[in-house]
């Protein structure tokens, strides 16, 4: 299957260093989100990705091959700095877009046409971008990197200052490009969504990756836990070799174990002892591990 392969990428500014060694990769059909406070090196590692910023060492190759001119041109980018012109109409933007990458005119009109329907700016066509509010500027700023066809998709946080209806659009459409092949990668602060959205996720913390994975590999406990809602003796004990239990209030139990096959028998136990109303596994979420590993004195991240 072709992959986007980033591979051991260093750029450094003057003194800063705003990559330091960063691999990962990216197959057709996934969705990978790049997580990282602010300076990590998010847009670095993008912009090298497109080919539009040199690395001082490492590659990066689509299907085994370096990213050359003819193949930038099949990659579908969505700046973070945003890069329509503001005073052409929407529109006509998109066709001129669609025909910079090659296009005939009628498959960059229709091309304009379907995604300005699916994203919701139909009727805004004969406007100039700079009378759209800054969200339909930005579905406009994704249909342009989408109009052309593209083979890969980089987005530089797309997501940002969307509402919640143009956030559900802009989901829909990433998953269709993933569904279609497409290698997707995008960055984000909206963690939750990253969570909702991606198959795969990577957390950049300056210049390095410090985790990446799939999301329930990554939150993946070593001692999985569960919370347990039942109506119990309070020196209720599972009974089960190598699990814990304790009472957090008066229907509440956190239960630990060393191994996730554990779960029937707790459960088992539960449901003999008293009545069960909920058993739920309690993984921490991407934000909580965000956090752990970003707090992480530096050196310490693994
Ligand atoms: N053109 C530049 N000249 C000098 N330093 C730069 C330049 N571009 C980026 N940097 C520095 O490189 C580091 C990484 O920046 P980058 O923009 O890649 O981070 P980011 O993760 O995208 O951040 P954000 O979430 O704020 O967008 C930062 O320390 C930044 O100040």
């Amino acid at each position: 299957m072709p992959a986007l392969v980033i591979d051991h990428l260093v750029k450094t500014y003057g003194d800063v260093r705003a990559l330091d060694d960063i691999s990962f990769t990216v197959e057709a059909g996934e969705l990978f989100g790049f997580v990282g406070a602010n300076g990590a090196g998010k847009t670095t590692a993008m912009r090298i990705a497109l080919g539009v910023l040199r690395a001082d060492s490492g590659t990066v190759t689509w299907d085994g091959s370096p990213i050359d001119l003819a193949r930038r041109s099949r990659i579908g980018y969505m700046p973070e700095e945003r890069g329509l012109y503001p005073r052409m109409k929407v529109g006509e933007q998109l066709v001129y877009l669609a025909r910079l990458h090659g296009m005939g005119r009628a498959d960059a009109e229709r091309a304009m046409a379907h995604w300005t329907e699916v994203l919701g700016v139909a009727d805004r066509r004969d406007d100039a971008v700079e009378k759209l509010s800054l969200g339909n500027q930005q579905r406009v700023q994704l249909a342009s990197a989408l109009v052309h066809g593209p083979e890969i998709l980089v987005l530089d946080e797309p997501f940002s200052g969307l509402d919640p209806v143009a956030v559900g659009v802009m989901s829909e459409v990433l998953r269709g490009e993933a569904a279609r092949g497409v290698p997707v990668i995008f960055s984000s602060h909206q963690l939750e969504l990253v969570e909702q959205l991606c198959d795969r996720v990577g957390i950049v913390r300056s210049g390095r990756l410090v985790a990446s994975g799939g999301i329930d590999e990554l939150t993946a406990l070593e001692r999985p836990r569960w919370t347990l809602e039942a109506d119990l003796p309070a020196a209720w004990t599972p009974g089960v070799p190598g699990v814990t239990a304790a009472r957090v209030s008066e229907r509440m139990w956190s239960v630990e174990a060393a191994d996730a096959a554990a779960a029937p028998a707790v459960l088992a136990s539960a449901v003999q002892s008293g009545r069960v109303t909920s058993f739920v596994p309690n993984r921490p979420t991407l934000t909580e591990l965000f956090r752990d590993v970003v707090a992480e004195p530096e050196g310490e991240a693994a």
